[in-house]
């Protein structure tokens, strides 16, 4: 039964009013549950308040109400807790936006609830967001709702004692509220059940993700699989109480893993190490380590022979290696110059970069999306991969949630897959009590090197379209009968995989043309927006782009490494004797794409730069003050950034170059 239902036979479900459910129902579906699903498995059970006597109830609708003379713990393996807590949150809305969120079909899934003064509450679910009044936000329902929750610290987030729910404010100048994210916590079992092998071996684990990937909720899981099933002494440094939830009494999705508060952000590397020397922790769990400090805290831990489990913001570990302050989590990164001879032993450039030590971390975990993962098993070789231009070996890992009747129960069922040469092996759905058999085939198949197919096969192609209706587009996909996610249109020109352009419009925007040329993409043109001749681009660029696959990624890969080797050079450069020396410096020859680059790093320095050379030889010249380029310098940059189509044709109109004519149309006029 949805929770909607269930509403209309409650009092109304306003702050310190008790809700009624009837007594016999909830012994029919209590008894109905504990046999259909075996502890742990059982799913979000929309049945409310069905177990707690009604003296109970009343001190679980706010936090001004809570009796604390309440149990220590109500969380139980039986998933109906949810509801309360998610009843606790509810309350903070005004009754409207209440009755309207509680009648939305996707009520369990709810993420967040946005109110701000002025504009109407929307509710935000996976499907997308939902308005939640017509009328707007008015200061009351703002005081109504802060009112319930706990103080806001420095970070302007709060919580609601002894739930995982996450109340964060948005101030005005003066300091007042003006608006509200009230993001819903949940304890979810299961939800670490694809790290179980990595978690139970005792390696350090550091989960990446975007923000409200499921970070959080990963490791709260890890941290209670740990304490409760491993035994082991976990201690949750907690930055703003989202792992153990807010109030004294941690939430009972931790298990018996001990939690400390941390009273502002700042302290976050002191507690930690606070933590170690105190209480004799065997793992550490900390939700977003942000700054570099805290990366070298973190560090300390892992050297004292600590299981580090920890998450910080980012997409790839790419982008770790990339910021300074995180760099240190995966051993740091420096830039090494070679002698001649080992640099064309090795077949690279004269400076490249390396990774400074040993990383704090075994194993790094990209969070794709809440049901998939990629594994890096071996962090410290990811990350040497990537710094000399190869593809490291990655694991990817699915779960799935299925809707299992109409009644919107929902049961956790994994799948543990992985890609090999192009061949995807998919084990068959099991239910979650099986959940460890499913792993154990799964540890035990992945095989040790998986190499890049696994990474690339899953990942749609991204298409930047231009001077083309990307209605056209989609109609040429559909009619070539390619799978949904095969193609994904981007408006980011940097991370498209292929450029398809009408040939009349690219040859006018120069912009494009530098864009594309600085990142390799591979452009694709059509004379006319004919369906037909687009259709002809996109078979043709899938192919090829299929085919290419693993000649043409590496190469960029390769650009990838060349590109920070310059950077970094540059950086050191500036950092090392321009700035403090006052003296200039030439830099190596580079190609054009990648001096550009270099010359946007300078000038963020605020120095300036001249070209430098010829042919081949060219390179930049970094002066010590502001000085006015000279003239091949200007008419270098202009050329970069204006140059003709006809220019960009001869220089990469090559069969071997990132020039592809759709249909053998003729790039130039004829
Ligand atoms: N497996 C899951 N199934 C359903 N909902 C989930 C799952 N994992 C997380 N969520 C929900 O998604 C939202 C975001 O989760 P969470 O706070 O863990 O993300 P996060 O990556 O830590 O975010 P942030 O970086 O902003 O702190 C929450 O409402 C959470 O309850």
């Amino acid at each position: 039964m949805l929770y909607s239902a269930v509403l209309p036979q409650t009092t109304p479900f306003r702050h310190g009013h008790r809700l009624q459910f009837p007594r016999t129902q909830s012994k029919i579906r209590s008894y109905y549950y504990q046999n259909r699903f075996p502890p742990r498995t059982r799913p979000f059970l929309p049945h409310f308040l069905t177990k707690y006597p009604s003296g109970y109830r009343k001190s679980l609708l706010g936090s001004s109400s809570f009796d604390s003379s309440a149990p220590p713990s109500f969380y139980d393996d039986d998933g109906d807790d949810f509801d309360v807590e998610l009843g606790r949150l509810l309350a903070l809305l005004p009754e409207e936006m209440r009755r309207r969120v509680s009648e939305h079909p996707e009520l369990h899934q709810l993420i967040e609830v946005v109110m701000d003064l002025g504009r109407k509450p929307l509710a935000r679910f996976p499907s997308g967001d939902f308005v939640l009044s017509d009328l707007p936000i008015m200061t009351e329902d703002i005081q109504h709702a802060t009112s319930q929750v706990g103080d806001f610290m420095i970070d302007n987030r709060a919580g609601i004692s002894r739930t995982l729910h996450r109340i964060s404010a948005i101030r005005n100048r003066k300091g007042a509220i003006i608006g509200l994210t009230c993001r819903v916590g949940r304890a979810i079992s299961g939800s670490a059940n694809l790290l179980r092998d990595l978690v139970q071996d005792g390696s350090s684990l550091l989960l990446i993700g975007p923000p409200g990937v499921g970070k959080t909720t990963i490791i709260r899981e890890v941290a209670r699989m740990l304490a409760n099933d491993y035994k082991k002494r976990v201690m949750i440094v907690d930055t703003s109480n989202e792992i153990g939830g807010d109030g004294d009494i941690p939430h009972a999705g931790i298990g018996s893993a001990r939690r400390m508060q941390v009273p502002n952000s700042d302290m976050q590397h002191k507690v930690l190490i606070e933590a170690v020397e105190n209480h004799m922790p065997q793992v550490i769990v900390i939700d977003e380590i942000s700054t570099k400090l805290e990366a070298m805290a973190a560090s300390t831990i892992a050297q004292r022979g600590i299981q580090l489990v920890a998450t910080a913001h980012g997409v790839t570990i790419e982008n770790l290696i990339m910021n300074p302050a995180l760099e240190m989590l995966v051993g740091g990164i420096q830039s090494v110059t070679l002698g001649d001879e080992e640099a064309s032993r090795r077949g690279v450039q004269k400076t490249v970069l390396e990774r400074k030590g040993p990383s704090t971390f075994m194993c790094g975990v990209e969070i794709i999306s809440k049901t998939q993962l990629r594994v890096h098993r071996c962090l410290e070789s990811t990350v040497d991969a990537i710094l000399s231009g190869r593809f490291p070996n990655v694991e990817v890992r699915k779960m799935d949630y299925l809707k299992l009747s109409e009644t919107a129960e929902r049961e956790l069922f994994i799948y543990s897959s992985f890609d090999k040469a192009n061949e995807i092996i998919v084990e068959d759905a099991q239910d979650m009590s099986n959940e460890m058999t499913s792993l154990d085939a799964f540890s035990s198949e992945v095989p040790p090197n998986m190499g890049v197919d696994c990474w690339e096969e899953r990942t749609p192609l991204r298409l930047f379209v231009y001077g083309i209706l990307e209605a056209s587009v989609t109609q040429a996909i559909k009619q070539l009968k390619l799978n949904d996610a095969a193609i994904e249109l981007t408006e980011n020109i940097s991370e498209a995989d292929a450029l398809l352009a009408l040939q009349s419009k690219l040859k006018k925007n120069s912009r494009i043309q530098a864009a594309v040329k600085s990142h390799n993409t591979p452009i694709y043109v059509t004379k006319t927006s004919s369906l037909v001749h687009i259709t002809k681009g996109i078979r043709a660029l899938m192919t090829d782009l299929k085919d290419g696959l693993k000649d043409f990624e590496p190469v960029d890969e390769m650009k990838l490494s060349e590109k920070l080797d310059a950077l970094e050079e540059a950086r050191i450069a500036i950092e090392q004797v321009v700035i403090p020396k006052g003296e200039s410096i030439e830099l190596l020859p580079r190609p054009s794409n990648v001096m550009s680059l270099q010359m946007d790093l300078i000038q963020k320095y605020q120095l300036e730069a001249e070209r430098i050379g010829r042919e081949s030889d060219v390179r930049l010249l970094i002066l010590p003050h502001r000085s006015r380029m000279d003239e091949e310098g200007k008419i270098s940059e202009r050329d970069s950034a204006t140059g003709e189509l006809d220019d960009f044709v001869s220089a990469n109109g090559d069969p071997n170059g990132s020039l592809y004519i759709v249909d053998r149309l003729p790039l130039l006029p004829d």
